[in-house]
């Protein structure tokens, strides 16, 4: 049996004490994403995009439910042991890369495995692999501040799967870049997510984005509202996209 990679069920997530307004966050969330699939989680602002993306990342807890991650269920393991499933099982990637500017393109993505203490040798032909994939093997030896936008969000991208995560997740990935190096961005992911059978859920508010990927979900006031999947061509699952953010009175151009 495949089981799914994400398998979120009945999940609450409450801020603050409850003698202090409890905010409901969460409200018995549950989905599934198999293995394989290029999910975008869509919804207006503080409808609880983050927070899903937090427990689901397991950088937060949930109030109530389970999140099961590849099988694993992540709400009964302590502090260390979440930090080395989050190191083995997760990638993450970032509106604003996050890269260490005293290092190397190169280094930068070897961090994870090197924090692994995978040997060098080793390190070298996963790093090498993953630049050539992403087109970014002639800029290994320059440092973040010498190189573009969009080579960072690539550098970042490699640095996100160079230890073959089972999911990567994404929080507002193109939102820092122009419209050009977004497409590109989005291209990469979505040659992963083909090619290399990278699982994918990424929070954008981008229509355009989220066309990239093959179902949506949209939440609302922290409770699932719609399913979109994509059955059609990428302009017409566009415009089924922006008919629903319509719904919401967030229309946005291409
Ligand atoms: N640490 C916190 N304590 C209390 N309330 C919080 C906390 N973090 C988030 N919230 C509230 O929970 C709700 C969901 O926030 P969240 O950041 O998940 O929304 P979002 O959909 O990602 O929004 P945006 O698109 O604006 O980033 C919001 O009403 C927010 O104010």
């Amino acid at each position: 049996m495949v089981l799914p990679v994400v398998d979120v069920r009945d999940v609450k997530k409450v801020y603050g004490k409850k003698n202090e307004h409890p905010f409901l966050a969460l409200d018995n969330i549950s989905f599934l994403i198999q293995k394989g699939e290029f999910v975008a989680v869509m919804g207006p602002s503080g409808s609880g995009k983050t927070t899903l993306l937090n427990v689901i990342s397991t950088l937060d807890s949930t109030s109530q439910g389970s999140i099961k991650i590849n099988g694993t269920d992540i709400a009964g393991m302590k502090e260390d042991q979440l930090a080395d499933f989050r190191s083995r099982e997760l990638g993450f990637i970032f509106q604003d890369f996050n890269l260490l500017e005293n290092l190397s393109v190169y280094e930068n993505v070897a961090l994870p495995l090197s924090l692994q203490n995978m040997p060098s040798k080793e390190i070298g032909i996963r790093v090498n692999k993953v630049l050539g994939t992403l087109g970014i093997e002639g800029i290994a030896d320059k440092y973040p501040t010498e190189i573009s936008g969009g080579q960072k969000q690539r550098t970042a991208a490699a640095r996100a799967v160079v230890h073959e995560p089972a999911l990567l997740l994404g929080d507002e990935p193109t939102g820092s870049l122009d419209s050009k190096n977004a497409m590109s961005l989005l291209k990469v992911m979505k040659s992963l997510n083909e090619n290399q059978g990278i699982s994918i859920m990424m929070v954008t508010h981008d229509a355009f984005s989220a066309s990239y990927c093959s179902r949506i979900l949209f939440i609302q006031d922290g409770r699932m509202y719609k399913e979109l999947r994509r059955t059609t061509t990428r302009e017409i699952f566009y415009r089924q996209i922006l008919d629903v953010l319509a719904e919401w009175g967030t229309v946005q151009d291409e």
